[in-house]
């Protein structure tokens, strides 16, 4: 992608790709194309806990089936195995590095047309009442028109999100060691900041539960905004700063290596810790200990769109004391601290830092706005006792 960017302008460079002779042999394609399909395969056939998602405001609880870890797990030992197997045969899956390029424009094309077949089968054939468009079709491409889309059964953005998206993540950031160490045998900094990817994703899927109560899933449709990230930005932007260090290869100072990743892991371990004391405070309804104590709770009632009368807890303690959104603050730090082993001025591996703190920032206002109109007067009275948005004392 970087070569794309740099050495020729955007048009030229897209349409000499495609005509290229590489392009055409098929290869790139079909490797997309195949792991979409073992993705899909994985996500239907392996078994899972039945997992019910929070009511939507239209009154339907999505149903799905709990399969997230099962699934990376599997993705991942497969992974292992397929690139054994192609070194038994004198080859390697690092041509993937070598043409990401080409993986990029397909899946780019693929995304729009994709993104493209959900908003005709939302606006003709929408899989529930969790759907909507404005009759403006670039609104509606762009930011969807059904909540909660199923093909045959299968949730579509459970399927960008989490079984494409965040196992393509890894996938790339294990390939891009296996090139570095092609290329210059073993380098502790791309290996400290793919430990910390690997184990932050790690944590993710053990968590993905928790997942279909966030934004993405509860207010963002299944658009080109949520679909064409998950399946060209996420692979890109996301893996970036592993990628960056294949050819900028930095040998660290055996403490500085231990320092970045023990603060690194620090910030997965706290990031979680505040997303677990919601679920686990939502999950007993206020019967647990939160830093040893029993939690303050502010029981926040709002009003489904059929009139009835519905209540959630809001926590006020622990993490959820300490900021509105102390769990950002926490992945904010683990991004930078998997992007300080470049050791670099240049901006081309903070570009992931660059663009999560905007987008959490952003999300942060979207996330309290539909908080506020959620729950009106509690809401106020929870930002009266933890005024602080992201980061205690400032903001
Ligand atoms: N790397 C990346 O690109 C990104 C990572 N993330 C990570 O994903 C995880 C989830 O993030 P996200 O969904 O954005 O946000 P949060 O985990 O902060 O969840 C926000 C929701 O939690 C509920 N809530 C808010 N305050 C409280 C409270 N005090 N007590 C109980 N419930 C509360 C509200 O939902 P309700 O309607 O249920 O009350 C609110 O909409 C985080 O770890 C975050 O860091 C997030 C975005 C991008
Ligand atoms: C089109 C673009 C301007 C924006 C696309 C954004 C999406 C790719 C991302 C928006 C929110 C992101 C995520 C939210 C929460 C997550 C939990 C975390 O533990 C892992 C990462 C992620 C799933 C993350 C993935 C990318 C987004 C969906």
């Amino acid at each position: 992608m970087y070569r794309v960017l740099t050495e020729r302008s955007l048009l030229t460079g897209l349409s000499d790709m495609w005509w290229s002779s590489r392009i055409q042999d098929g290869l790139i394609p079909c490797v997309v194309l195949g792991y979409m399909a073992f993705a899909l395969v994985l996500m239907v056939l392996l078994p899972g806990k039945r997992l019910e998602g929070p009511e939507t405001l239209k009154g339907n609880i999505p149903v799905y089936k709990n399969n997230g870890f099962l699934c990376y797990i599997v993705t991942m030992a497969a992974f292992v195995v397929f690139t054994v197997v192609l070194k038994g045969q004198g080859l390697t899956p690092t041509v993937v590095y070598d043409r990401f390029d080409e993986v990029m424009l397909f899946l780019n094309a693929f995304s729009v047309v994709f993104c493209l077949f959900l908003y005709i089968k939302g606006r003709y054939w929408p899989s529930s009442s969790d759907s909507g468009y404005t009759g403006n079709f670039i609104f509606d491409y762009y930011c969807g028109v059904e909540l909660y889309p199923r093909v045959f059964g299968v949730d579509i953005k459970v399927f960008t999100n989490c079984r494409f998206g965040l196992t393509v993540w890894p996938i790339l950031v294990v390939l891009y060691n296996l090139k570095s160490y092609e290329l210059h045998g073993f380098v502790n900094s791309i290996f400290i900041s793919s430990v910390l990817q690997l184990v932050y994703i790690t944590k993710f899927f053990w968590w993905e539960g928790g997942y279909m109560h966030t934004l993405d899933i509860i207010l963002d449709r299944a658009g080109f905004y949520i679909c064409w990230g998950c399946l060209v930005l996420v692979p890109s932007l996301y893996a970036s700063v592993s990628m960056y260090m294949v050819k900028n290869p930095v040998h660290l100072e055996p403490i500085t290596a231990v320092f970045l990743l023990g603060c690194g892991l620090a910030c997965i371990l706290i990031n979680y810790w505040a997303d677990l004391q919601k679920l686990t405070t939502r999950k007993t309804h206020g019967n647990c200990l939160i830093w040893g104590r029993k939690p303050n709770i502010i029981k926040a009632k709002y009003i489904l769109h059929s009139g009835e009368e519905k209540e959630s807890l809001l926590l006020v303690s622990g993490w959820w004391k300490v900021a509105r959104h102390f769990n950002y603050l926490a992945e904010l730090l683990l991004a930078f601290f998997w992007t300080a082993p470049c050791m670099t001025l240049n901006f081309a591996p903070y570009a992931y830092l660059t663009f999560l703190t905007i987008l959490l920032v952003h999300r942060s206002f979207r996330d309290e706005r539909k908080c506020s109109s959620k729950y009106g007067q509690y809401w106020k009275e929870y930002c009266r006792e933890v005024p602080c948005r992201i980061v205690p004392y400032l903001i």
